[in-house]
């Protein structure tokens, strides 16, 4: 374990926003802020706002560093899906980046594991990268099954074929979501280390430079200490990706 941790050599951080069911075009003006403030930063800014916002988002983004991303994708390319979008669209209408598993799909709409691997491969053929979500609820944690639980998650969520360019995984304890709860570094520490571990045997060299963001109340003012925590590769940010001074600010510690 100690070789294939060590051989990892830790990526330009990745942040991630997930704006959720919230913003319409006049929220666009927040992404064009981000925008405008990336070509001086360190790491990779990705943004994932509604479908309805993700060509027009694209067009502002284009001449910038900022990419875009979707929250969710279906897993057949076409077809009697009323209401879905397939990863084609989103790839058509400018997006680059899918969301894909985030517990509050798992929980509203049954997403099981198998269906979100599904959807990873959807992304791949497509030829945007998959930001896969895993992540313990309280019970689980309280439990002591977290480690457990997430890295069964991770296993059965990933395809094969997923690769260090194509895939990100988000850490998102359920119980840290939306509450400004943050789980001990250690804890975040711990639980990296047993992913960074199962993807390493499972992907050797992909698996040692797949990015691994951290989700579930991550602030300005928390930012920093959570990257200092080995493989933390980045953030998956909610309610503070909505405003250009908030994200910014997280960026501004990576
Ligand atoms: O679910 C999240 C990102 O996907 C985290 O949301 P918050 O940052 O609002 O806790």
């Amino acid at each position: 374990m100690g070789a294939l941790l060590q051989s990892h050599t830790a990526p330009r951080k990745l942040i991630a926003g997930n704006w959720k069911m919230n913003g319409v075009g006049a929220a666009l003006a927040e992404i064009e802020a981000m925008a405008a403030a990336a070509e001086r930063l360190s790491c990779d800014l990705v943004l994932c706002p509604a479908f309805t916002l993700i060509e027009r988002a694209a067009g502002l983004v284009r001449d910038t560093p900022v990419r875009i991303g979707a929250q969710d994708c279906h897993a057949q390319p076409a077809g009697a899906f009323t209401g879905d979008i397939s990863a084609d669209m989103l790839a058509d209408a400018g997006a680059s980046h899918v969301i894909i598993g985030h517990s509050e799909r798992r929980m509203a709409y049954a997403e099981a594991n198998e269906q979100v691997a599904a959807k990873a491969l959807a992304a791949y053929r497509a030829g945007l990268t998959a930001i896969i979500c895993v992540g313990e609820t309280e019970a689980q944690r309280d439990a002591g099954r977290a480690l457990d639980i997430v890295v069964a998650q991770l296993s059965a969520s990933l395809p094969d074929g997923a690769t260090a360019a194509n895939t990100a995984i988000a850490y998102e304890p359920v119980w840290a979501i939306g509450t400004g709860r943050v789980p001990a570094e250690a804890q975040i520490a711990d639980m990296h280390a047993a992913m960074r571990q199962h993807l390493s045997a499972r992907f050797g060299m992909e698996g040692g430079q797949m990015r691994l963001l951290y989700g579930g109340s991550v602030k300005a003012a928390n930012a920093a200490d959570i990257f200092a925590v080995p493989h933390v590769d980045g953030a998956l940010v909610g309610g503070a990706s909505l405003k250009a001074a908030d994200f910014l600010g997280i960026a501004a510690a990576a």
